[in-house]
């Protein structure tokens, strides 16, 4: 199997180029790699690489979760590649959920056994007439979105990335904009029901639980079911929503009559706002303008991914 290594040296604030130098020290494989120099740039490789004839390949992305987006989003429906990961990111929520490698010692042993692979979903975002997204993880309209799109704007980025506490950056531009951000009004279309609520703070999709580094917010996601979640939050006071992301990690936030879930194949979502943020796995796409229709659905087996024998991995089980 041809093996392809796609490393994001700069995922995980530096963490990537540990990672990979570790790693390339113990790799006794033939294998190829390509480092990423722009955003973008993980998905152009992997589509130039999947073109490349009809043997069986192997592609291990070393980065976070924006640097698996861009892979898959360049390998959708090939049958030829599977996905290995191993983890640098910050937030990691792929990893939460999925498969991943831990060593250079497991990525050999796979190699030489056989090989398992599992066909997973994947969730699509129309954003109006043109622009169309897919998510491995989750996209989301509203706050988390809007605090992506100030982190990387941000100066204090910049200097906390630079003594290690990139962390505070997202706690900053968490706090910040709990001050600043405008809610919005949302009309859901499902199932042929129509759902309107008002004063929201966020939409998030999900193909998956785990959602802004480790918050298991849509708990019945399963990327194997041909469906998405929806989760809304929404007419919450400030103070409360805080308090959401506290319990969310305990799996407690179920229970806040503010938020709202709902799960179908597809959903179109109508935003009632001058312009609303949108992410897809934590990568910034843009804003939306009033009464864009975004029209998510599922694509079923859309691509494949590693499957290990011993890990703790909720898909593996
Ligand atoms: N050489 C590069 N310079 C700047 N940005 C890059 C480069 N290569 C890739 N990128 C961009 O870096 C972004 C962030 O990477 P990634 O999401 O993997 O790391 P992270 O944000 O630290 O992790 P996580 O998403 O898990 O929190 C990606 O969306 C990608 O477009």
């Amino acid at each position: 199997m041809h093996v392809l290594f796609i490393v994001n040296e700069r995922a995980g604030n530096g963490k990537g180029k540990i990672v990979w130098n570790r790693l390339q020290r113990h790799l006794t494989i033939d294998y190829q790699v390509a480092m990423t120099q722009y955003e973008g740039h993980g998905q152009e490789i992997a589509s130039q690489w999947a073109q490349n004839g009809r043997l069986k390949k192997l592609i291990i992305v070393v980065g976070g979760d924006g640097t698996v987006h861009e892979v898959v989003s360049g390998i959708v429906h090939n049958d030829f590649v599977v996905i290995g990961v191993i983890s640098a990111g910050s937030g990691n929520d792929f990893a939460r959920y999925f498969p991943t490698f831990q060593n250079a010692t497991q990525i050999e042993a796979y190699l030489r056994t056989e090989m398992l692979e599992r066909s997973i979903d994947i969730g699509k975002l129309q954003l109006g007439a043109m622009h169309h997204e897919i998510f491995v993880n989750n996209a989301g309209l509203g706050f988390d979105a809007y605090v992506t799109k100030h982190i990387n704007k941000s100066r204090l980025k910049y200097y906390f990335n630079k003594i290690g506490l990139g962390k505070l950056s997202y706690a900053a531009a968490v706090v910040r904009g709990l001050f600043r951000f405008t809610c919005f009004d949302v009309t859901v279309y499902t199932n042929n029901q129509t759902h309107q609520f008002q004063n929201v703070w966020f939409v998030a999709t999900s193909n998956q639980p785990y959602f802004g580094g480790g918050m298991k917010i849509s708990p019945m996601s399963n990327a194997l079911d041909g469906k998405i979640e929806l989760t809304i939050v929404h007419n919450i006071a400030r103070w409360k929503l805080l308090l959401v992301f506290a319990t969310v990690f305990f799996e407690k936030h179920t229970k806040f009559q503010e938020i709202t879930f709902l799960q179908s194949d597809q959903f179109e979502i109508v935003v009632h706002a001058k312009s609303v943020d949108c992410h897809t796995d934590g990568n910034y796409i843009g804003e939306i303008g009033q009464d864009t229709i975004v029209r998510c659905t599922i694509q079923q087996q859309a691509w494949k991914c590693i499957k290990l024998e011993k890990t703790k991995n909720v898909i593996s089980q």
